[in-house]
């Protein structure tokens, strides 16, 4: 077996990178004086055109172009939710085929296991670990792929550019610092004691740029031909089935940033919950970085696959999220690390792949403004790692305005 990627995890400890700090947080909140720039105008202008995009698009039966001018509409137009979700919802169910006819599915699980032992017996893939399964897929993407999926990033990462984003904490030693009290703007829970809250905008933005967050861009079925390609692949090849996708993810990390330790399941959601992680996908974009390893400690696998080549791994241990598959991705030391990362549920799930509809206007968020979570799942962090992303973890549901 070629196990040139992995090597023992206690070879040499990582050197650990300074990390962020409440105080560094709190110093930057209380020191910043600069005030907000004035939200921008409603732009009406943009708002019609993608209404006109979108009924032309729904007219001339392209639904992944309609639903993608639907969605941008409700980003602007939080408000107008009523009256476009009608005509969105007819374009999704084209794009996310639901019901009987598409019900008739295999086991998942099996599919998967049998899928991938032939690709072991094929030459194709290597079992990295038996139990929890991990294995290594060799040129699952070519190198053409990898360079297009990198400059898919970067296209749709540029519309996240407008405004900082809204940064939010779940780590005692935050939501209690007493130079932050009064800085939140949505806090559940009792600060200080398990609660999550997100800071004020103006606090927000103080020290969205001196968090270092790796970042996760959220791709969705429809948006890029490419992925909607390679879901076929990981059907064929792996045995995950589209309909069971979450929605694709486009991961960086630049020098100095890390994902602490986690486990993609948890046991709040049991295996056959429509949002559950099954299984996780991930396929490495670049390889040019030191540090940066995918590490499952608990396996003593610290794993460097090569550019073009995917790890899958299996959540599961009779149906309870196994606690051997935690895994973090190491500091990177040097260079630039990118991933493309899929989880997929048990169930078919089809709208789990597609893009949430509309920010509830209580979130508090602007149009296309990111948000940057510290500390999410509390209980299996060893130490506060941030992260970016494109869709809001904010929603209304989850978090309460102290006040509202
Ligand atoms: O980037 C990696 O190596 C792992 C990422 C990961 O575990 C996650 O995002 O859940
Ligand atoms: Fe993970």
């Amino acid at each position: 077996e070629d196990t040139s990627c992995a090597e023992p995890a206690h070879a040499a400890e990582t050197p650990r990178l300074p990390e962020l700090s409440p105080d560094t947080v709190a110093r930057a909140v209380v020191g910043s004086h600069a005030p907000l720039p004035p939200p921008l105008p409603a732009d009406d202008q943009q708002a019609a055109a993608l209404l006109q995009a979108a009924t032309s698009a729904s007219a001339a039966g392209d639904a992944n172009a309609a639903a993608a001018a639907y969605m941008d509409l409700m980003e602007l137009r939080p408000l107008e939710l009523e009256q476009l979700y009608p005509p969105l919802l007819e374009a999704l169910q084209q794009i996310y085929p639901m019901g009987a006819a598409s019900r008739t599915l295999h086991n998942h699980t099996e599919s998967f296991f049998a899928q991938m032992e032939e690709r072991v017996r094929a030459g194709q893939a290597e079992r990295v670990s038996r139990q929890p399964a991990v294995y290594l897929l060799r040129d699952f993407l070519s190198m053409e792929e990898v360079a297009a999926l990198r400059s898919v990033r970067t296209r749709l990462r540029a519309r996240w550019t407008q405004t900082h984003a809204l940064v939010c904490f779940q780590h005692d030693s935050y939501t209690g610092h007493a130079q932050l009290s009064g800085k939140w703007s949505h806090m559940l829970g009792v600060p200080g004691a398990g609660a999550r809250g997100c800071l004020t905008q103006e606090a927000s933005r103080a020290v969205s740029s001196i968090v270092p967050a790796s970042e996760s861009l959220s791709v969705y079925r429809g948006e890029t031909s490419l992925l909607d390609e390679i879901e076929l692949r990981v059907e064929r090849l792996v045995g995950l089935h589209a309909l069971h996708a979450h929605r694709w993810q486009l991961l960086r990390y630049r020098t100095g940033e890390h994902y602490a330790e986690h486990a993609d399941c948890t046991d709040r959601v049991p295996l056959h919950a429509s949002e559950n992680r099954m299984a996780t996908l991930l396929a490495y974009l670049t390889d040019d970085f030191e540090g940066g390893e995918t590490e499952f400690p608990r396996l003593g696998l610290k794993l460097k696959p090569p550019i073009g080549s995917a790890l899958v791994f299996y959540n599961y241990k009779e149906g309870s999220c196994s606690p051997d598959t935690i895994h973090r991705s190491n500091p990177i030391l040097r260079g630039h690390k990118e991933v493309l990362q899929r989880w997929y549920a048990y169930p078919e799930q089809p709208f789990l792949a597609a893009r949430p509809i509309s920010r509830h206007p209580k979130d508090g968020l602007l149009p296309f403004q990111p948000t940057i979570v510290c500390d999410w799942t509390a209980s299996l962090w060893t130490n506060v790692s941030c992260r970016w992303y494109n869709q809001g973890a904010v929603t209304s549901e989850v978090m309460t305005s102290p006040g509202a």
